[in-house]
């Protein structure tokens, strides 16, 4: 059941703006409608020389359908998400992510973010594209109530979330003198996949200095992402400063990037920035912090190599096949190893 307004956690008309006085990392603002409905020629060159570069930029919602489907989607899964991370722990655990899937649920501190062995502090639930958009008796695994009730909101989201992802890498691929197909078909929503929501919530800030990891240094494993989230905290990486810096947060405005497996398809000339999160600094740190993430990710059949076009450096021919699927459990099993690369 709903909670009463009073007792709402997830309370964005609440939070305080974004503190000056940390440095920040500004991103460009891309302008969804100008992409989506103007076919607007210079905004589409502005996302490939975003993402041949930093591969992180904020996306402009107002002004088309598919805009107002995730600012309100967003919104409505994080409220749903609340509802899922006030389940006693005992009922979160049994649904607690196991073996090779990645749906369910994940405890804070199960993720080491040092050599130290320090846990992260975020708690995640994964809901999967290819469970939510099917008919409830096609589903496969056990769901939370409260999950199964808004399962027609999750379905909307994830549509419109994957359909905005598709129409950015068919930017891209023209860019790159890819036949857009090559893209789209590697992508297709029915098709299954690693896609998923993520639903995030970190605890408040303990202390005023920084950090506190709550989700340790990565770059996504996918091919593009799209992230919203209400109060500041994520960093990401600043090569001039050469160290993690937060982002300037703008609240309802999502933030896209680019994964792994983007820079995989095109032998680097995509970029996937590396970024963590921290709880959100100054007065906004006072609130516990939600994220809504959608993950774009090659087809779990999908052969992992680079695509050979104008715009791509041909690399060395792959030793052997090797799908999205595997390829990603390799990805995430390497992750421990990265974080001593990392300096607040
Ligand atoms: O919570 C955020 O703002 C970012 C989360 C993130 O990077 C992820 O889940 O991959
Ligand atoms: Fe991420």
């Amino acid at each position: 059941m709903p909670h009463s307004e009073a007792t709402r956690e997830f309370a964005p008309e609440t939070y305080p703006e974004f503190p000056t006085g940390f440095p920040t990392v500004e991103l460009e603002t891309i302008s969804l409608t100008k992409l989506l409905t103007d076919n607007d020629a210079a905004e589409a060159d502005r996302v490939f020389e975003i993402c041949k570069g930093r591969g992180f930029f904020y996306l402009e919602l107002p002004g088309c359908p598919a805009g107002d489907i995730i600012a309100e989607g967003a919104n409505k899964v994080a409220a749903a998400a609340e509802d899922v991370f006030k389940l006693p722990l005992e009922e979160k655990m049994k649904y607690h992510i196991q073996g090779d899937s990645l749906d369910g649920y994940k405890l804070a501190g199960e993720t080491k973010t040092d050599k130290a062995g320090t846990g992260d502090t975020a708690e995640f639930f994964n809901l999967g594209k290819n469970e939510m958009i099917v008919p409830d008796d096609q589903m496969k695994k056990p769901w939370p109530e409260v999950v199964k009730a808004s399962k027609p909101m999750f379905k909307e989201y994830i549509e419109t979330a994957h359909g905005v992802g598709q129409f950015i890498l068919g930017i891209l691929a023209k860019k790159l003198g890819v036949d857009p197909a090559e893209f789209a078909n590697r992508h297709r929503i029915e098709e299954m996949s690693g896609d998923h929501i993520r639903m995030t919530r970190g605890p408040p800030r303990e202390k005023e200095e920084l950090p506190e990891i709550q989700t340790p240094s990565h770059t996504d494993f996918g091919t593009i992402t799209l992230l919203m989230n209400w109060l500041g905290g994520l960093q990401v990486w600043s090569e001039s400063a050469r160290k993690a810096l937060l982002l300037n947060h703008e609240p309802d405005v999502p933030v896209i990037n680019l994964g792994d497996a983007a820079v995989k398809f095109t032998n680097g000339v995509l970029c996937a920035g590396r970024h963590r999160v921290i709880p959100a600094p100054g007065a906004q740190g006072k609130y516990p912090r939600y994220s809504i993430v959608y993950f774009v990710r090659p087809e779990n059949q999908c052969i992992m190599k680079q695509l050979r076009a104008p715009g791509i450096p041909d690399g060395p021919q792959e030793e052997k096949d090797i799908n999205a699927r595997d390829w990603i459990k390799q990805q995430a099993a390497g992750l421990g190893v990265q974080f001593q690369a990392y300096k607040n």
